[in-house]
């Protein structure tokens, strides 16, 4: 699946959204991948995540344990950790910090692969991992469907996109005159208090 194909599937399940976002690091953007309309589709759901499966399995090697940060991450989690044959946990925020919950545990031999949905800083992603720090020592990398840092977001472990995008994301003190005249909407799970630029 090309990069095209992937913005394809974006922009005919109408999740290519245009407006003034809050997102969740606290940034700005005129520019919004609402991926529940994409997940809302099994089928359209399959079709990414069996490629993203793909690309992690070459760069990675097997998978064992997929671990998504909740909300977003937990439908692609378990569709790609379906097409890989492994098992998908998430974490959940707890107090506004990510935790393994509901009594999930990790074999301490599985090969784990954190798979997020969107990159925009890396910050959930970067949480979700140091969350993991006291259940698994065997973070094989991280895996998502778009990195729309343009390639910019640091996990500290190699992340696999399958579209990487360069969308403008501004900070709330310097926005371009065309944004600030919209109204701001915050369509993410994290608390606007809890998210840090
Ligand atoms: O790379 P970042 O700057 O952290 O931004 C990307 C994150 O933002 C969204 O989650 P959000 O916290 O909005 O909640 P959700 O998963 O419930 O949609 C998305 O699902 C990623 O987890
Ligand atoms: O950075 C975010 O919060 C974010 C950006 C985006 O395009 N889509 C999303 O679900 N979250
Ligand atoms: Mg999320």
């Amino acid at each position: 699946m090309t990069q095209d194909d992937v913005l394809a599937e974006f922009r005919d399940a109408g999740a290519l959204l245009e407006g003034h976002f809050i997102l969740s690091s606290g940034l700005r953007s005129p520019v919004f991948l609402q991926k529940m309309f994409i997940f809302q589709d099994p089928v359209r759901t399959a079709r990414l995540c069996k490629a993203l499966a793909e690309k992690a399995e070459a760069a990675f090697g097997k998978i064992d344990y997929v671990v998504s940060p909740a909300i977003g991450g937990i439908v692609p989690g378990y569709e790609t950790a379906r097409q890989l044959g492994a098992k998908a946990v998430f974490v959940e925020r707890e107090n506004g910090v990510f935790q393994l919950r509901r009594g999930f545990a990790i074999p301490e031999d599985a090969r784990v692969l954190m798979v997020e949905d969107i990159v925009t800083t890396g910050l959930s992603s970067r949480e979700c991992l140091a969350s993991l720090a006291e259940h698994t020592r065997n973070i094989v990398g991280a895996a998502c469907l778009i990195d729309r840092s343009g390639g910019k977001a640091d996990l500290g472990v190699k992340l696999v996109a399958l579209a990487q995008l360069d969308i403008p994301a501004y900070p709330a003190d310097s926005l371009p005159p065309e944004l600030a005249a919209l109204p701001a909407v915050k369509p993410g799970s994290r608390s606007i208090q809890g998210a840090k630029a």
